[in-house]
């Protein structure tokens, strides 16, 4: 029998991939995985455990063994559980971010959370958003999208996010943290920030988010209908 079928969305930090691939995902009526929650939740476990962010050896057992599950309620959300605690929102501050950036640059540590994100992928398929989705994790997806936009764009996204959230964040700082990351995730050594060699770029910094996913839309009904 074959494998359930995968789209994947990959790029930097604030490009819209979650926004998108929940959207694609609820529309088809697929699963859906959000692989940066992963290493998020790996980032906060190394914070709760006391291991360093640089200790491969240390984070290898943490990553192997994360006890992490993703709940979804009757309402549609998904709660994310740590070793009992809920931690859905607690994972998403840009400091959560750096430390996973920099677990995420660890290569047994990725290695140790390869068959954890493979196993989301069931039918009727799968909608994986990341870095690497594309290129590494479903190397055989039927319809790759690299999303990006101007790093300026992207922190100016973010920015609008926190403060909906009631956050009071510079977006100096913003765009600091972003290019830090995106710097750390493009010059990583495995598996790091590219397009898939097919898949297709789009830049969405001059695009609203329905354009987005008309365009995507698009292109995947392409995709599906061609494979
Ligand atoms: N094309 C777009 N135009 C304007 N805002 C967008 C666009 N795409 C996403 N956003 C907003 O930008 C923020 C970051 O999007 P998100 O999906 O979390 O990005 P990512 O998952 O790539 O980090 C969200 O508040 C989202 O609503
Ligand atoms: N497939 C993935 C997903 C995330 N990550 C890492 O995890 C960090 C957080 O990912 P995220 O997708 O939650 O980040 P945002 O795009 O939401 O800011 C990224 O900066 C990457 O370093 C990764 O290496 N590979």
């Amino acid at each position: 029998m074959q494998a359930a079928p995968v789209i994947t969305i990959d790029g930097p930090s604030g490009a819209g991939k979650g926004t998108i691939s929940a959207m694609l995902a609820e529309k088809l009526g697929w699963h859906f995985l959000d692989s940066g929650a992963i290493y998020r939740v790996l980032a906060v476990a190394s914070l709760h455990h006391q291991i360093d962010a640089t200790d491969e050896m240390g984070l290898i057992p943490l990553a192997s063994s994360l006890d992490v599950s993703f709940e979804t309620q009757s309402d549609g959300v998904t709660r994310i559980i740590l070793e009992g605690e809920d931690v859905t929102d607690s994972i998403r501050t840009e400091e959560v971010g750096a430390v996973a950036s920099q677990v995420a640059s660890l290569p047994r540590v990725r290695e140790a959370l390869l068959r954890r994100q493979r196993a989301f992928r069931d039918e009727p398929g799968l909608v994986a958003d990341g870095r690497d989705m594309g290129t590494v994790v479903f190397p055989g997806a039927q319809a790759k999208i690299f999303l990006t936009a101007s790093a300026e764009e992207r922190a100016m996204r973010r920015f609008n996010q926190l403060k909906d959230k009631g956050l009071d964040v510079s977006i100096e700082r913003l765009l600091t943290d972003i290019q830090a990351r995106d710097e750390r995730d493009t010059n990583r050594s495995v598996a790091p920030l590219m397009p898939a060699e097919d898949a297709l770029v789009l830049d969405s910094t001059h695009m609203s988010i329905s354009q987005v996913l008309e365009a995507v839309m698009q292109y995947v009904q392409e995709q599906l209908h061609n494979k």
